[in-house]
């Protein structure tokens, strides 16, 4: 078999790479996910988002190293396994990052990537309820709506926000992002607005697209530098697909580098030692692993909160409210309320992310589990943190998982960040517009005050935010993997458009920006044909 184009990967970058690469009909597109399809209501309502996490089914479940800078404790590191990738299993919470994270990555040699170069696709991508016509999208395939389930509890912490001295926005998507407000979520009448359903679904009838779900892609078959097929598994059977035109690697920030690694492109001395045969020396394949480090404060309440509807009549009550006008609890995303604030007037963009939840999770090593008591978290993040962390190869078997190596809170800058988030969320708390609900803080609970406390705290708590980049970094330098048009350097007709070619993480949760990559890859790959 033969295609002009094969998308490796189905998931938040593929889906949007498979939709545009066919969308003219003069090219034909094979599209393979490692995952099934999205058939499902735990990936389709909102709601069924914990479960969805929960299951092997959508979830690579990818486990990390031990943590050294954590008492050697061991990650479990979700992706999605399913169309839409992480974007069918993600919490929804709809960022975009701010100007100067793009205007960043122009200045580190990728010129044509700065803000006003990528406005033009975050606006393409979307269709927003808000903010300024100049800054969002009101016809993109993509919706960014506003909570379906309003909650006194947010407002107070927006309120509560500002008395702290937060700037009040109303769109933290729109011109700038600092500022406290309130968070979209990709959603479409109050169901999870995946890239599978928002870019996979019109396109599926297209007969220019061929659609393989359940194939694994083990390998990228090249020639004299030219990236000329695949291989890939499917039900066991080893199948070869022929490409015309070109390979797009949409695998993610943990697969990508690994099937580059796994068909002899990285560094080489590694690839030799693997007894891989080297097609490409790129010393820069799996390095530079970025992840947002994250904790969570939490807080008692006394009104109920989402955590708490879940008896059977309430499930019930709000199944219909669900089915009938798409509103309600079984609607809600992850975050309602976002702030992102500076450690620093030096600081030349937000440093930190406040994501507020009027519902609660324990986080389990067996994975998120709703609390049973009134309570809401805010969970806060570093911006761009200095940390990085890099995948190898566990050995030449391709269904192998990676070997993932970060260090969470390896650098001293991140950890104090941490420490301003932690008690700008605490003084959000104790706000006079959030006091009337307030009943105690949960965690990091009366006993951590001092800095060391903090750093005990942290050192106890702090998770990866799910949101793993960079490990196929673009650049014009040795170590960079991709060009600026995302070209893997010294190999032909193969690019990669995911979340791992970003050079530095930016300050969002890293869907939107992804879907922002795929459509700037999809006119790149377009526009040189
Ligand atoms: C639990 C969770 C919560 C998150 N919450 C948010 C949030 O609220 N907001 C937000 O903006 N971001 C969130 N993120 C992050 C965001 O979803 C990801 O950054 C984004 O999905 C990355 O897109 P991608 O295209 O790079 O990779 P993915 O979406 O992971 O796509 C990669 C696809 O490739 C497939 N694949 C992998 N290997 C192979 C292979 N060998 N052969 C064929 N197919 C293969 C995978 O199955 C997958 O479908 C979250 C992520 C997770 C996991």
């Amino acid at each position: 078999m033969e295609f002009d184009y094969i998308v490796v990967g189905g998931g938040s970058a593929g889906c949007v790479l498979a939709n545009r690469l066919s969308e003219d009909g003069r090219s034909t597109v094979l599209l393979l996910e490692a995952g099934g399809t999205d058939r499902s209501p735990v990936v389709r309502i909102p709601a069924g988002e914990a479960t969805a996490i929960m299951s092997d089914r959508y979830n690579w479940k990818y486990e990390a190293e031990p943590d050294s800078t954590r008492d050697g404790r061991k990650d479990v590191w979700p992706a999605g396994k399913v169309l839409g990738g992480g974007s069918s299993i993600n919490g929804m919470m709809y960022v975009r990052g701010s100007r100067y994270d793009y205007d960043n990555w122009a200045s580190l040699g990728n010129p044509s990537w700065s803000y006003d170069h990528v406005l033009p696709y975050f606006k393409r991508m979307e269709t927003s309820e808000i903010g300024d016509d100049a800054y969002r999208g009101r016809s993109g395939p993509l919706k960014a709506s506003l909570t379906r389930v309003p909650s006194r509890i947010t407002e107070a912490f927006i309120a509560g926000g500002v008395e702290t001295g937060i700037l009040r926005n109303n769109d933290t998507n729109g011109a700038a992002q600092e500022g406290i407000g309130h968070s979209e979520a990709s959603q479409k009448n109050g169901w999870r607005h995946s890239t599978a359903q928002a870019y996979l679904r019109p396109a599926r009838s297209r007969s220019n697209l061929c659609i393989v779900t359940k194939a694994i892609v083990v390998k990228i078959n090249v020639t004299n530098s030219v990236a000329t097929g695949v291989d890939y598994v499917k039900a066991g059977q080893k199948h070869t697909v022929r490409c015309r035109v070109e390979i797009v690697l949409s695998a993610g920030a943990m697969a990508s580098p690994k099937l580059l690694l796994l068909s002899g492109i990285g560094p080489s001395d590694a690839l030799q030692n693997m007894g891989i045969e080297v097609k490409a020396h790129a010393p820069g394949v799996g390095r530079n692993l970025q992840e947002h480090p994250g904790i969570l404060l939490f807080q008692h309440v006394n009104i109920r909160t989402l955590n708490t509807e879940v008896t059977p009549l309430r499930i019930f009550l709000h199944g219909l409210n669900f089915l009938l006008r798409g509103r309600g609890p079984a609607t809600t995303s992850i975050g309602h309320g976002v702030a992102f604030i500076r450690d620093s007037s030096d600081a030349p963009a937000p440093t930190l992310q406040l994501a507020f939840s009027p519902i609660a999770y324990d986080f389990t090593p067996e994975g998120v589990r709703l609390y049973r008591k009134p309570a809401v978290m805010i969970a806060v993040n570093v911006c761009r943190p200095n940390g990085r962390g890099e995948i190898r190869l566990r050995s030449p078997a391709p269904l192998d998982p990676p070997i993932i190596d970060h260090k969470l809170l390896a650098d001293e800058g991140d950890l104090q960040k941490l420490i301003y988030g932690g008690r700008a969320a605490r003084k959000i708390f104790g706000s006079h517009a959030f006091a009337k609900y307030s009943v105690d803080e949960r965690l990091p609970g009366n006993g951590v005050d001092t800095d060391a406390d903090w750093v005990r705290y942290i050192k106890d708590m702090a998770f990866p935010m799910y949101h793993p980049c960079g490990t196929c970094r673009m650049g014009p330098d040795d170590q960079s993997v991709v060009s600026e048009d995302l070209r893997v350097k010294g190999i032909s007709n193969l690019r990669v458009a995911d979340a791992s070619i970003m050079p530095i993480v930016p300050s969002a949760n890293t869907n939107v920006p992804t879907i922002m990559i795929a459509e700037r890859a999809s006119d790149l790959i377009l526009n040189s044909r």
